[in-house]
């Protein structure tokens, strides 16, 4: 679940960008969407805990994270939050299954083979564990994010433009892979976008139609605007 109320978020020097209140409920899926700098990626960074709202409240998964201490944030993160960022942060030194492994000790989790195994066969890529990020092509490698992002249950999986630079089948696939991903988690699932043809594929919904709220942002007024 995500809900917020009279968020904002003041940039030092830059915009204050005021986000419209959101109540979804535990395994509900929101399209975020809007254009280029209207404050996508500052809303997920606020809802990842990454930074702190300038004022307002929000609630992630039952935590109220005007609550969550800074020290507390990363675990609570690791544990709460699946993130499939846009430029996908595989490490080109590991191999697939290490940088799976990796996500597990980063949460302070020793590492477990059958669930990474797992993880990967759930996306099609088991095969691929011994790889480097080298030698996937892009959709591999986006399956392996996904696999990385899910891989300790998180609660919230949040994709920041995951069809971004990819055809039509491509994002196609991407977006069913999300849906499957949270249904069979049972987890919240926002994806930020500003690919018109998302909505389409969420009402396509792969094999069913998917019920889905949109959060549209608007471009914050230009600093120094009298409007
Ligand atoms: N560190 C920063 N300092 C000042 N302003 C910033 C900073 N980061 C982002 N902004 C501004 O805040 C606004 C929202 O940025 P944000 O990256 O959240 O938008 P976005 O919708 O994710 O954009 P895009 O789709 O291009 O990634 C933009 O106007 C941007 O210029």
């Amino acid at each position: 679940m995500i809900r917020s109320t009279a968020l904002t978020y003041q940039y030092t020097g830059g915009p204050r960008l005021e986000f419209p209140d959101v109540d979804l409920a535990q395994g509900s899926v929101l399209l975020l969407s809007g254009p280029s700098g209207c404050g996508k990626s500052t809303w997920l960074a606020l809802v990842a805990a990454l930074v702190a709202p300038t004022s307002g409240t929000l609630t992630v998964a039952e935590q109220p994270l005007q609550k969550l201490q800074k020290v507390a944030s990363d675990a609570w993160r690791a544990r709460t939050i699946g993130f499939l960022p846009q430029k996908l942060h595989l490490s080109a030194a590991l191999s697939v299954q290490q940088n799976l492994a990796m996500a597990q000790w980063a949460s302070g989790q020793a590492e477990d083979p059958v669930r990474i195994h797992s993880a990967l066969q759930a996306l099609g890529v088991a095969e691929l564990a011994g790889r480097k990020p080298a030698q996937l092509s892009g959709g591999q490698a986006q399956r392996v994010a996904l696999a990385r992002a899910v891989l300790l249950q998180p609660r919230v999986i949040l994709a920041d433009e995951p069809t971004a630079s990819l055809d039509d089948e491509a994002a196609s696939d991407a977006v069913n892979l999300l849906l499957q991903a949270a249904r069979q988690q049972q987890a919240t699932l926002v994806i930020a976008t500003h690919d018109a043809r998302v909505s389409r594929l969420l009402q396509e919904g792969g094999s069913a139609p998917t019920a889905f709220e949109e959060l549209r942002l608007s471009r914050p007024a230009k600093l120094g605007a009298t409007t």
